[in-house]
């Protein structure tokens, strides 16, 4: 199976461009407190310049149903991802209010799999992302990929879609891929000084042969 690519905190026009000519599958932007967190007018006029060619993913951390759908108004994104301690009703309240795709980022943790099994049952697709110095989402830090395999396991039994999150790099990416994730999910590992580089990306797509 061709492992999914989701590039996320995409942050500026030049961003953007470089991000939709890439082989991404998807492109995330942050509408939660960030040092990569974007202005929803600003994203829209990127896309009405240069067109939507991926899929769109807007990410939000806690966030409440008026300023998702002050997002999702002004922003034409495909997908809305929970990036915070989202409960599942809240997933079932967002999803029935904006009739968007849902994914929900996951902390990994020694209860991965419960929260796997938990969130596979309503979620569209599942992220598991590092947590590190109280942060979780984009932290530039990986967690340790050996339970990866049982993840995948758990998400294939729930008809889930499971992407691997947390410090992933060019040079780290290969060892990630021998675990087999669905897909995989990246923000600081393909930036230079603040912003995404077209050197990291090519690179990072050449080891996974995209
Ligand atoms: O990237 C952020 O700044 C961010 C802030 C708050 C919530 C989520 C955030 N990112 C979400 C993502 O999907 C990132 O791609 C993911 O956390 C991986 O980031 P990185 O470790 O930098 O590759």
């Amino acid at each position: 199976m061709t492992v999914q690519i989701k590039y996320c905190g995409c942050q500026s026009e030049e961003d953007y461009k470089l991000l939709i000519e890439s082989k991404a599958d998807l492109i995330g932007f942050i509408f939660a407190e960030s040092k990569r967190e974007v202005d929803p007018t600003k994203v829209n006029s990127w896309i009405q310049k240069y067109g939507k060619p991926k899929k769109l993913v807007g990410v939000f951390q806690n966030a409440s149903l008026q300023r998702i759908n002050d997002v999702i108004s002004t922003v034409p994104i495909d997908i809305i991802q929970c990036h915070g301690t989202e409960t599942v009703d809240q997933l079932k309240e967002i999803r029935d209010h904006s009739n968007k795709e849902i994914y929900k980022a996951l902390p990994y943790s020694e209860h991965i799999l419960k929260e796997i099994e938990l969130y596979g049952k309503v979620a569209d697709s599942l992220i598991v992302d590092s947590v590190a110095k109280g942060q979780f989402g984009g932290t530039g830090i990986p967690f340790s990929w050996k339970e990866v395999p049982n993840m995948m396991r758990k998400a294939n039994a729930l008809g889930v879609t499971c992407f691997i999150a947390g410090g992933i790099r060019p040079d780290n990416v290969s060892e990630l891929i021998r675990h087999n994730p669905h897909g995989i999910d990246l923000s600081g590992g393909i930036e230079e000084n603040g912003k995404k580089s077209l050197k990291r990306i090519e690179t990072l797509e050449r080891m996974i042969m995209r």
